[in-house]
């Protein structure tokens, strides 16, 4: 597996940057040498399957764990020390919320708005309506569905400059899913936020994503446009007496029983597949967004 960003200095006006990051828990890996610039106003899916490190690189990025290598840079600053200022502009809202459980949702609205100068009031009354949310039981007697939008609901009515999101969708169902991944999109293209959101469903990137990174046991395999992955990525096929002309760095491969042997491979820079597409028997099929996750994270 070869990693396909070529970074060096940190993007000192992106809204996160990281270059190196690497982190382990009780000695096992969970980031290797991470990569990543958010430009503003993108909207990146971060995919990848259970355990991959998609939470621990979102936490690490906002300066929320102290990575065991490595440097994160929020709208310029160390992700370690941000500055109120910046704290400000930034809404996360993590996998499962637990902060202020004690408070009702509309205690909570109360309290924090305060503290942010765009809170959009209008909104919060809209939204809890519209997802039917309980706005006087107290947060740790609601399900995790409901609490999770109430944090939703909390991250958006700041008005952040920088939103993240993390596993958005995981105890949302179907409705609600949409109607949020809409909203993200809505908020990115209108008021230029930048969003980064984790995920493990291909549908939710295709939704709302404007960039995909793929990240696989602690490894980001793959950061690109969402339109630009059908173009970049193929599967080659190489027949059984052809398969060590097999390009050294492809993305995965898989050997078949009949001997011949599939590998993700990526356009050059001239647009040219690898030379190996033009041996005889050679064939590349295009792959969905899907297929292409699937094939490289098996
Ligand atoms: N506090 C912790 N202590 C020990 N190991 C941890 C801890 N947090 C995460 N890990 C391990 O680190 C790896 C990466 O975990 P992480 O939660 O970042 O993955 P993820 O991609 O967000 O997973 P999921 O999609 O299941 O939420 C996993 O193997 C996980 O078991």
């Amino acid at each position: 597996m070869n990693a396909v960003l070529h970074m060096d200095e940190p993007a000192l006006d992106a809204p996160l940057s990281v270059r190196g990051v690497a982190h382990a828990y009780e000695g096992r890996n969970a980031l290797r040498g991470v990569d990543l610039d958010l430009p503003r106003g993108s909207v990146l899916g971060l995919i990848g399957r259970n355990g991959a490190g998609k939470s621990t690189l979102i936490r690490a990025m906002l300066g929320l764990l102290e990575p065991l290598a490595g440097e994160a840079l929020v709208f310029g600053e160390p992700a370690l020390r941000l500055s109120d200022a910046a704290k400000a502009r930034i809404a996360y809202v993590p996998q499962q919320p637990e902060a202020l459980a004690w408070l009702t949702a509309t205690q909570m609205f109360d309290y924090l708005s305060r503290f942010y100068p765009n809170w959009d009031e209008r909104f919060v009354e809209r939204t809890m309506q519209r997802w039917e949310l309980p706005t006087n039981r107290v947060m740790a007697k609601l399900s995790p569905g409901e609490r999770q939008r109430v944090d939703l609901v909390r991250a958006l009515a700041s008005q952040p400059d920088l939103l993240v999101l993390d596993e958005p969708a995981a105890a949302l169902d179907p409705v609600a899913r949409r109607d949020l991944l809409r909203e993200v999109a809505l908020r990115a293209g209108e008021a230029g936020a930048t969003v980064l959101f984790s995920t493990h469903i291909v549908s939710d990137l295709e939704r709302a994503a404007s960039e995909i990174a793929f990240l696989h046991d602690g490894q980001l395999l793959l950061h690109c446009g969402l339109d630009e992955t059908k173009e970049r990525y193929a599967r080659l096929w190489l027949p059984a007496g052809q398969s060590a002309a097999a390009p050294p760095h492809a993305l995965s491969r898989h050997r078949h029983d009949d001997g011949s042997l599939s590998v993700v491979v990526e356009r050059a820079v001239d647009g040219s597949w690898p030379e190996a597409a033009r041996l005889p028997g050679a064939r590349v099929d295009a792959l969905g967004l899907e297929d292409l996750f699937v094939e490289i994270a098996e």
